[in-house]
């Protein structure tokens, strides 16, 4: 008998938080990393629950970026979450929040098995609205971690500013009426590869602003036009 691949098949996706209850279980190491990956995230809505927590996490709350349920876990308390981490160090407990949590529609992160629960969080590079995710699928965290290193160092800073940049062009394209729907897009892939280029250091377009965004489709315009 061939040997079974022991990892599962996830699907990527990006989440909007804002305003979605999201609750963590367990106040330590780990219940810690689970709610700094989601304040970065843009969560505003973050539950802790548990009797004792790092210091980290208690001034998280003191400062009313999370609020802190300073006791055990209780049923119901996953209600109206969008996600629950199971994150004490209680295999028990994990699988009892993983259940409750599961039977009021959320989505539960198993920390202690996480190939039991219905999502894993992968490593992250934030550059601007340039969200770079890994995941290895729970195969190798360190791998991932690795991976997330060489694309910190691959993808610098300047990815945030090109990406905004892109944005702010996207977002003034979709209100001009001049232009077919075809050559919108023939211009926002121009202006990527624009970007692209400044990036790798070969720059064809005109200094970093110097040029407003107007200016910039005039000229992408031009070369679709002429
Ligand atoms: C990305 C990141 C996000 C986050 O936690 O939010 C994350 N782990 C991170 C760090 C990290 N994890 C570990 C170390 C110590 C090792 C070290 O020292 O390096 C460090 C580093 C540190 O603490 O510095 C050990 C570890 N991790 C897991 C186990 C249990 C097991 O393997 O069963 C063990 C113990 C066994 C072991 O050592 O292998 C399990 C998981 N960890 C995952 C995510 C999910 C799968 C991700 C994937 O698909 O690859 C999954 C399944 C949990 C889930 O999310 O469901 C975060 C930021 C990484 C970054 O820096 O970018
Ligand atoms: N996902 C990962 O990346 C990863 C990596 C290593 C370990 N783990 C697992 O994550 C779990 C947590 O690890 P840790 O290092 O943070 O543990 P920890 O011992 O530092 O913290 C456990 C926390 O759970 C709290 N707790 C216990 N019972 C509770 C209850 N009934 N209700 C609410 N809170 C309760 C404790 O008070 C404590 O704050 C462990 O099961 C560990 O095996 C996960």
């Amino acid at each position: 008998m061939g040997r079974e691949s022991r990892t599962k098949t996830y699907y990527a996706l990006h989440l909007d938080l804002r305003g979605k209850r999201c609750v963590v279980v367990g106040g330590g190491r780990i219940a810690e990393r689970k709610t700094r990956g989601l304040l970065e995230g843009g969560a505003d809505h973050v539950t802790l629950i548990s009797p004792d927590a790092t210091s980290a996490l208690a001034s998280l709350a003191e400062q009313g970026s999370i609020q802190w349920l300073r006791r055990e876990y209780q049923d119901k308390d996953a209600d109206g979450a969008a996600l629950v981490f199971a994150a004490t160090d209680s295999r028990i407990v994990n699988d009892i929040v993983l259940r409750e949590a599961r039977a009021a529609g959320a989505l539960v992160n198993q920390t202690d098995e996480a190939a039991e629960g219905d999502f894993i969080a992968p490593s992250a590079v934030r550059r601007g609205p340039l969200l770079l995710s890994v995941s290895t699928s729970g195969a190798s965290p360190a791998f991932a971690k690795r991976i997330r290193n060489e694309l910190e160092g691959r993808y610098g800073e300047p990815y945030a500013w090109w990406a905004e940049r892109l944005g702010e062009l996207r977002a003034s394209m979709v209100n001009e009426e001049g232009f077919a729907t075809a050559t919108k897009r023939a211009m926002l892939r121009e202006a990527a590869e624009e970007a692209e280029l400044d990036l790798q250091g070969e720059r064809r377009s005109p200094q970093r602003g110097d040029e407003t965004i107007e200016a910039w489709i005039s000229r992408l315009a031009s070369a679709y036009l002429s």
